[in-house]
């Protein structure tokens, strides 16, 4: 017979008595006794502070906290196994000095877990041929499995003497559910315990998962939900169906189960299937920008363009569809539901980062790109864009556009060497790999927006991009912020922003971050415009000096390094 994972226990007073001379003599349990033996002599003698010091350090609450920390350091000095036993008694006596507080919501929902008994640290299931229930899996760093008492495919036979045979699972938790104090149960141990040497790897999240509404998973109790762009841990893989993953910013936690690689790739072509035909839509086209930078500016910034994006919803110009890819939204449906990730930190011997601005028409984009430039255009560049249309006489090949031929312009885009590109007036326009590694090569760092569509182009092991997606504020706030803005179009001089551009914008970025939200390295809120280029500035330099998570593709491993 074995104890559960978690019950807790009455123990009687011989266990009392055990643990608490258990209790080390140098332990702060024991400094705080002999600090308040001194405290009490002077106590009646009116010595300035002396009673509320005692009143303070003998509070049940400090009492109870000390008493946990020193047997916690004990069981990591004395390693007692098994460490079930030892955690009962440790919780008994917390409750037991608990009683002697003032009754608070917090006490009382603190004595309902210590005195609960939970059994999350594992799942079982039945058999489907013998109708054995078994121990299907056991949750990693849950207790079941810090105690080392019960493994996978133990055959559960008795329940606080209740035999189980001819159970449903569901039935055999009920009973867990209705036990008080020690639950005991009677297993068959595996012959054969698996043992797990897989490598630990890490993946983000490029799709989101609710487990209680995942009708397949065997128990959303055991589920992880995660969200686009999350970090997990996956620290099991030996069911092909189910994995057990923490969230890196939840490490202490005992793992929850997800759906595998596999699992969820069917998941997401059943979906895709179950959704009724709808003609191919882009989030947003790209329509090309001419030229935005005039002869009076302090000095030459190449790729600032006048925006169309917000004009064109009512000057009704029959545009081009984007240039970059769509990958992002057409093979969310049926793409890789993980993307395995390392940590990568930039050596000051290699290239910098490019980094991608990415944000709704109008929210301030090139804005915040021409204010970072402006800081420092020794250290911040843009890149120079590509154009077939003919040079102007005060223009210079290479400073404001690269001028091409229109087969040297498809050429790149055939290849795979543009990042982005449109049509606008008939010529066409874009932005390449080389152009940013132009910059790069400089020791400079490269600056660019890019439409959502374009990320996954710009997503390659040469430019280890860095996301930073720019989001309006609400609408009070952006209605206030945005009173004196002028929207920068071609087509419309000094227009103001109206709710409707304001309304338009919020819309979108919502899609944005829906569609597109797993690839966003950083998120900054432009609301006051210095604070958001402040908190650019500070993303930027941490994109380029301290370890961030990149696909692993991206980073090759030098033994020497
Ligand atoms: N935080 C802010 N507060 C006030 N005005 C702002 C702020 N951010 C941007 N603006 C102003 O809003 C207008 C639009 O900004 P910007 O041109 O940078 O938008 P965008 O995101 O690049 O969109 P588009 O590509 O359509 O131009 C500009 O006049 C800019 O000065």
């Amino acid at each position: 017979m074995i104890q559960s994972d978690e019950g807790a226990v009455s123990p009687d007073e011989k266990d009392v008595k055990r643990s608490t001379t258990s209790t080390p003599e140098n332990g702060l349990s024991q400094i705080l006794r002999l600090v308040l033996q001194e405290l009490n002599l002077f106590y009646s003698r009116d010595v300035n502070g002396v009673c509320l010091l005692y009143d303070l350090l003998h509070s049940p609450w400090l009492r109870a906290l000390l008493k946990v920390y020193d047997c916690l350091q004990e069981f990591k000095q004395r390693k007692l196994v098994p460490a079930t036993p030892h955690a009962q008694m440790l919780s008994y006596e917390v409750v037991e000095l608990l009683h002697a507080s003032p009754s608070s919501p917090e006490i009382q929902e603190l004595r309902q877990i210590l005195q609960a008994p939970h059994f999350k640290g594992a799942t079982i299931k039945r058999h489907e041929m013998t109708g054995d229930i078994l121990v299907a899996r056991v949750i990693h760093g849950g207790l079941a499995e810090r105690s080392g008492l019960l493994y996978a495919g133990d055959k559960l036979v008795e329940v606080n003497g209740v035999s189980v045979e001819g159970l449903d699972p569901e039935q055999v938790i009920h009973i867990l559910a209705m036990s008080r104090g020690t639950i005991m149960f009677k297993v068959v141990p595996v012959s054969d315990p698996p043992v797990n040497n897989q490598k630990m790897v890490y993946v983000r999240a490029m799709t989101e998962y609710w487990p209680q509404e995942d009708p397949t998973i065997p128990c959303a109790d055991a589920g992880l939900p995660f969200q686009k762009g999350d970090i997990l841990q996956i620290v099991d893989r030996n069911d092909a169906l189910w994995w057990q993953a923490r969230k890196i910013s939840d490490l202490g936690t005992c793992a929850g189960l997800i759906p595998s690689n596999h699992l969820m790739k069917r998941k997401q072509r059943e979906f895709w299937w179950s959704q009724p035909y709808q003609p191919h839509t882009h989030l947003k086209s790209t329509t090309y920008k001419e030229e935005f930078v005039g002869c009076d500016q302090k000095f030459f910034i190449a790729g600032f363009r006048r925006s169309m994006r917000l004009c064109r919803r009512k000057s009704h110009l029959s545009q081009r569809r984007a240039g970059a890819c769509c990958a992002g939204s057409c093979c969310s449906a049926v793409g890789a539901p993980y993307e395995e990730v390392t940590r990568y930190q930039r050596r000051p011997s290699d290239k910098h980062r490019l980094i991608v601005l990415v944000g709704p028409s109008g929210v301030g984009v090139n804005e915040l790109r021409r204010q970072l430039i402006e800081l420092n255009p020794n250290h911040f560049q843009s890149a120079v864009p590509h154009t077939t249309r003919s040079k102007k006489s005060y223009e210079m090949d290479g400073r404001e556009y690269h001028y091409v031929s229109k087969e040297t312009f498809e050429s790149l885009m055939y290849s795979h060497r543009m990042l982005e590109y449109g049509e606008y007036k008939g010529h066409l326009y874009g932005t390449s790999v080389d152009a940013v590694q132009a910059v790069l090569d400089e020791g400079k760092i490269c600056v660019m927006d890019l439409e959502p569509q374009g990320i996954q182009v710009a997503r390659t092991q040469e430019l280890k991009p860095y996301v930073i997606f720019i989001k309006p504020s609400n609408m009070s706030c952006m209605k206030q912020s945005r009173k004196n803005a002028k929207i920068i179009t071609d087509y419309f001089v000094d227009m103001k922003f109206k709710d409707e551009d304001l309304q338009e914008m919020e819309d979108l970025a919502q899609k944005m971050e829906t569609q597109f939200g797993q690839f966003f390295d950083h998120v900054i809120v432009n609301d006051e415009l210095q604070e958001a280029c402040a908190q650019l500035l500070s993303a930027v330099q941490k994109a380029q000096t301290e370890p961030q998570w990149v696909p692993a593709t991206w980073v090759s491993y030098d033994p020497e390094s």
